[in-house]
């Protein structure tokens, strides 16, 4: 494993000597190197840099735990003590943020927007930690180098690895991203299990390393089962701190509700995505308002509501791909921004947000023990509470009863790493994933 890193606090540092291109072509005064031993994971040598302000030292060999003191490259492993700086005096403690899937296309739009600020604040630095795995590595130190080169003044640590142990240690945001697509003829159970294996892995590492109230955002497919397995494999961290995203479903049932309104979306609000992000998925038109209106008094035309609407939100990825050749990535980058704002921000007043969540004591009526798409709010302390003050009707609780079963199904299909015995797979239907044709 390659790792850049900066450290607000440490005078230490550990740079690799596969990295040196990424050093800057002059180390600061006083940045003492010394050779150190090879790395387990990488079996390079790398070398260790101290600062000592007006003092000169004998460059020291320098032997560690990898496990415990990661090597690091580049313009990371710089380490000044910025403790003293005007700017980052009122700074907060640093954030550790894990990100799965990081060369992938979704994170290279999330990791910059992370590193900018935009995500957990100006005044918040942050650690990103990248997991990829041996077939994306070298993409991965690119990404880490474009990460330098933007110059970020809040991302004061960025590691690669390919171990979730590793990569994981200490996290308190794990965006996990990282999925095989699922290829042409490929059954959605063995989809299931594919994924269901990458999870129930990470899962594990989550329990092991990371901190106790990690917050994790299951972002690839199919989310929500993948949710339900990584807390399954998890025990030790709150279940309730696990999310499939469905705040991209969300965003794309607001911009079609202010569509056909003629409003701008910022008007819309109270927008559900009921269950699983998948062709299922009930994206609630009898709860949302527009300009502080029930949708359906805004919009007279009920037939669209039910037919159209629902279904050009369920297949609103597939018809992205038509055009675009690729799924959403920056779209979807777009809505985990959202879906973390809505935590660590007090959601405003009579309005909430959708994630999927794991179903323990839901006043719906709905099954226990799934992660299904529900309304929240938040008080902006990385929490949640469900929305009491919610409707149904018929054509609602049908369609909620249809994508539960599929998500109840769904899980026995992949009961052998949930821990719950074996699994017997019988979809009821072939359904798809929103970006599926
Ligand atoms: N919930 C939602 O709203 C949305 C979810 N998605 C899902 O997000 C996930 C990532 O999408 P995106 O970033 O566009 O995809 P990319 O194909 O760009 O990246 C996916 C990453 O997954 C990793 N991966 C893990 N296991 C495998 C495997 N067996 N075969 C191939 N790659 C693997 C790869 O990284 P590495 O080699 O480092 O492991 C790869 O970089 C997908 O599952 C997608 O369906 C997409 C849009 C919306
Ligand atoms: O199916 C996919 O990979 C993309 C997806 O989830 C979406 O666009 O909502």
């Amino acid at each position: 494993m390659a790792m850049t890193k900066l450290n607000l606090n440490s005078t230490k540092t550990h740079l690799h000597s596969s990295q040196f291109s990424f050093l800057p072509r002059t180390l600061p005064k006083h940045l003492h190197c010394a050779f150190a031993s090879p790395h387990r994971t990488t079996q390079h040598a790398s070398i260790s840099c101290s600062v000592a302000p007006n003092q000169v030292q004998v460059p020291a060999v320098q032997t560690q735990d990898p496990k415990t003191k990661p090597e690091c490259y580049g313009v990371f492993c710089l380490t000044y003590d910025l403790k003293a700086e005007e700017e980052t005096r009122s700074w907060k403690k640093m954030i550790n943020v894990a990100v799965s899937g990081a060369a992938g296309m979704i994170s290279n739009h999330l990791l910059f927007k992370l590193a900018s600020g935009e995500v957990f604040g100006p005044d918040q630095p942050i650690a990103l930690k990248l997991l990829g795995s041996e077939r994306s590595i070298q993409a991965l130190e690119g990404v880490a180098m474009e990460l330098e080169d933007s110059l970020f003044p809040l991302l004061r640590e960025v590691s690669i690895g390919i171990d979730p142990y590793e990569v994981f240690q200490d996290a308190e945001w794990a965006l996990l991203i990282g999925a095989k697509p699922r290829g042409p003829g490929m059954e959605r159970a063995a989809l299931l299990d594919i994924n269901g294996q990458i999870f129930a892995e990470q899962g594990k590492a989550l329990n092991a390393v990371a901190s106790r109230n990690v917050k994790v955002i299951v972002v690839g497919n199919p989310c929500n089962t993948n949710a339900l397995i990584c807390l399954k494999n998890a025990p030790n961290i709150p279940a309730r701190n696990f999310h499939a995203l469905t705040r991209l479903d969300e965003n794309r049932a607001k911009c079609q509700l202010a569509l056909k309104a003629g409003v701008f979306y910022d008007k819309v609000s109270n927008v559900t995505i009921w269950g699983n992000h998948s062709t299922t998925q009930v994206p609630d038109f009898l709860n949302a308002r527009i300009d502080g209106l029930p949708a359906k008094d805004a919009i007279k035309d009920h037939k669209w509501l039910e037919e159209e609407f629902t279904e050009t939100v369920q297949k609103r990825g597939g018809a992205l791909i038509q055009k675009w050749g690729r799924s959403s990535a920056a779209s979807t980058a777009v809505s985990i921004v959202d879906a973390i704002r809505s935590l660590v921000t007090p959601t405003p007043e009579g309005d909430w947000f959708c994630t999927g969540v794991y179903t323990n004591g839901n006043p719906y009526g709905i099954a226990e023990d799934i992660v299904f798409s529900m309304p929240c709010r938040s008080k902006g302390d990385g929490d949640y509470e469900l929305v009491k003050d919610v409707i149904f009707d018929d054509y609602l609780r049908q369609r909620i009863a249809k994508t539960e079963a599929e998500l109840l199904a769904e899980k026995k299909c992949v009961a052998h790493l949930t821990g719950e015995g074996i699994a017997v797979c019988d979809l009821p239907v072939d359904t798809m994933l929103p970006g599926e044709m």
